[in-house]
């Protein structure tokens, strides 16, 4: 996919925008698909337009094709949520080369707390005749619903479901259509971790990404770096470390944080300064004190090594530094000692870092790297941008 970035940003108030079809641009799709009921408005819903999960329990059911434009997100595409109880390889009333023509990724949604029998094959015939249309789709399957179920009904649930899509497309001699797997919630991080990795395979710049992201961490002590959309909460791309999910959720809550306390403040107001000792390395929501930059004499009284007083300082040079531009910034320190560092690199992406106290003191080098890793990352996406254009 060639254009899974957008370089302008839109100020519409809505997330998404549902639009009819002769407005739709060309931008590649993302399909759901799957049997009524097993949860594809609600993923749509609860990922791209922000709805609070336990609404969507008064989600009315599909009907018609749903083709939503995402815009203000780094992740430029549509999103087609097809109504379960429509079977389109069945309906001769509708064109597969239409549907399936400038596909992306297609995502199948199976609810596993039901009986899945119909699932699979519904499954079986949508991945086999697409394949058919478009061979450069990427299958994705989520095992959706799992909230209720226990950790090993999850991967024996997961286990079967490989199983036996795997023996019926082999029985078919179709080995070499490949699906990937994931056990979802809306309920939890689970579909945003899903849809990440989904959307990763869909950008052609994340190798280049992910090697900034290792230069960034090796030169400058940093555990963990993800490269977020803001909207989404979708991490586009990681350092090569592995992914663990308590570090993923404790930035994806620092998103939420950050927009809070914009919501709050406005968006002049966004950087904060953490009160010490009053986040939890596993639970932010709630403790957290936002701290005027003016006034954190009268709040904070940090002796003057600490690393409180470094964060202030920081922030304040920030402040300087960045007077002229809106640049968000923010500094988090956790009750374990590490720090959460998030630096906004356009208007759509936001870097978010997980590092050791002792390896903030150098957050000057920090800083500069960051600022490299930033123009590295504008001429990657403006280098795409032109050579797009050109084809
Ligand atoms: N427990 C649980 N329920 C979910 C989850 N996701 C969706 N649901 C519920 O599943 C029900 C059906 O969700 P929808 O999003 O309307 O399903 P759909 O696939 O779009 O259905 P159609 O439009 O009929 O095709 C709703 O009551 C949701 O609240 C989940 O992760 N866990």
């Amino acid at each position: 996919m060639d254009d899974y970035y957008q370089s302008t940003n839109n100020d519409s108030d809505f997330a998404t925008d549902t639009i009819d079809d002769q407005v739709l641009s060309d931008k590649p799709r993302i399909l759901l698909m799957g049997l009524q009921r097993s949860g594809k408005s609600s993923i749509q819903r609860v990922v791209f337009g922000k709805m609070p999960p336990n609404d969507t329990l008064y989600l009315e059911s599909t009907t018609k094709i749903q083709k939503e434009d995402i815009t203000r997100s780094f992740i430029d595409f549509q999103i087609w949520d097809f109504p379960g109880q429509v079977d389109f390889f069945d309906e001769l009333a509708y064109d597969p080369q239409d549907i399936f023509g400038t596909v992306g990724a297609l995502i199948f949604v199976i609810d596993a707390q039901d009986d899945y029998n119909d699932a699979l094959h519904r499954l079986f015939t949508t991945v086999t005749s697409a394949y058919a249309v478009n061979p450069s789709i990427t299958f994705e399957v989520l095992i959706h619903k799992v909230d209720g179920l226990s950790d090993d009904y999850k991967i024996d649930t997961q286990r079967d479901v490989q199983q036996r899509m795997g023996d019926a497309l082999a029985d078919a001699q179709m080995e070499y259509i490949h699906l990937t797997y994931y056990l979802t919630s809306i309920y939890d991080n689970s579909i945003y971790e899903a849809f990440s990795k989904i959307i990763q395979k869909l950008i052609r710049e994340l190798p280049t990404l992910e090697n900034l992201l290792n230069v960034l961490c090796s030169n400058s002590g940093i555990d963990k770096a993800y490269l977020f959309d803001t909207l989404t909460k979708i991490y586009i791309a990681t350092d090569s470390s592995p992914v663990d999910m308590q570090s993923y959720e404790l930035c994806s809550d620092m998103i939420d944080v950050c927009i809070d306390v914009e919501c709050i403040y406005g968006p002049n107001d966004l950087s904060l300064a953490q009160t010490p000792d009053h986040i939890g390395g596993d639970a932010l929501d709630g403790q957290q004190t936002p701290i005027s930059l003016d006034n954190h004499e009268n709040q904070l009284h940090p002796d003057s090594d600490s690393l409180e007083r470094r964060l202030i300082d920081h922030q304040n040079q920030e402040q300087n530094t960045h007077s002229s531009d809106s640049e968000a910034s923010s500094l988090i320190k956790l009750d374990n000692g590490d720090v959460l560092y998030m630096r906004e690199v356009n208007r759509l992406l936001v870097l978010i870092c997980l590092l050791r106290q002792d390896n903030f003191e150098k957050h000057g080098l920090i800083d500069y790297n960051f600022q490299c890793f930033k123009e590295a990352v504008t001429e990657v996406f403006e280098f795409s941008r032109k050579r797009n254009t050109q084809q």
